[in-house]
């Protein structure tokens, strides 16, 4: 007997339809994400059974697509397999990270006192922790060499950063070490936490407090030198800054560091790599 190769093609669009009903349902919560991969193995004809486990992890709210491609990984099963077609041990590993409330993407904050580390760590995070995203501030700042517009800061004049002000495009803003303005974009933060991906923000701390306020669910996270000999080190060494602004960082630095009881935790970045991992650790995703 042959098939009506229509009639394939229906049945195709239908299942497709189906599955795209099952997803909207999950993202809609109106089933679980786990009660779908119960039905599967319990009904291996069913429409659940036959969703890629992509599709389902994907309908997760708020899951994003990294966050995604790193729990598959960590649960060992590729994204080509379907729900239905998991081993045991997958449908177990699966069914205990369903089971819990998948951690929602957070605002993260990395303040601390100039020369700290806190662009280095950043950058490490960037490198090592592709799924955390970053934002990149505006300053009426000019650049560093080496800077790049749009990749380390985006650089504009004052009268640009007066319409960004007018036009409420900032999450936080402050004039730093009482000298350039510097600002979050708020559009750009929240696509991204929207797609459901964690940001990491690196500012000064009178940003930090403002972000505190508006934002309170965000994780603020106080980067400390090991010592002020070692802060001071530090800054002479990266030489970017003349004698005088060196001062009036390390002023405004004696300040900061008597601030780190407001933040939600204390990192001491002696060693990049490891206070980079702690970052990470402490927003658990
Ligand atoms: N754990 C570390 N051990 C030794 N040196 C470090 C460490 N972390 C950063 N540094 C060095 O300290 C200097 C200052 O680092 P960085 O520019 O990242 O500080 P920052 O906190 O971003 O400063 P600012 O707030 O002034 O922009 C750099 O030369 C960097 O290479
Ligand atoms: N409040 C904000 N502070 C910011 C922002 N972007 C950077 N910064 C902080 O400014 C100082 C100086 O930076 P530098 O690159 O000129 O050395 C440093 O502490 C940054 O963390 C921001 O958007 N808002």
């Amino acid at each position: 007997m042959t098939l009506d190769p229509a009639l394939g093609a229906e049945a195709a669009l239908r299942a497709r339809r189906a599955r795209a009903e099952v997803k909207r349902a999950v993202h809609a919560r109106e089933r679980s994400a786990l009660h779908v991969a119960e039905h599967a193995w319990e009904h291996p004809d069913s429409v659940e059974a036959g969703l890629r486990v992509t599709e389902l992890v994907d309908a997760i709210p708020g899951i994003g697509r990294h966050r995604m491609e790193r729990v598959l990984e960590r649960l060992e099963i590729s994204p080509r397999k379907r729900v239905g077609g998991l081993g045991s041990r997958q449908r177990t590993r699966l069914r205990e990270w369903l089971d819990v409330d998948p951690a929602p993407a957070r605002l993260i904050v990395l303040a601390g006192p100039t020369a700290v580390g806190k662009g280095t760590v950043a950058q490490h995070v960037r490198d090592h922790y592709p799924w955390i995203r970053h934002s990149v501030s505006w300053t009426t700042r000019a650049p560093r060499p080496g800077e790049i517009d749009g990749v380390h800061y985006t650089f504009v004049s004052d009268a640009e950063f007066d319409e960004g002000l007018s036009e409420d495009a900032f999450l936080e803003w402050a004039k730093v070490h009482n000298s350039h303005r510097y600002g979050t974009p708020r559009a750009q933060v929240q696509s991204v936490l929207d797609t459901g991906d964690s940001v990491l923000l690196e500012i000064d701390l009178q940003g930090a407090r403002q972000i505190r306020d508006r934002m309170p669910e965000a994780l603020l996270v106080f980067l400390a030198p090991p010592s002020w000999e070692e802060l001071v080190r530090r800054l002479v060494g990266r030489g970017t800054e003349d004698e005088e602004e060196r001062s009036r960082r390390l002023a405004t630095a004696e300040v900061e560091l008597a601030s780190q009881d407001e933040f939600d935790a204390v990192v001491i970045n002696r060693d990049v790599a490891e206070a980079a991992a702690e970052v990470v650790a402490l927003i658990g995703r």
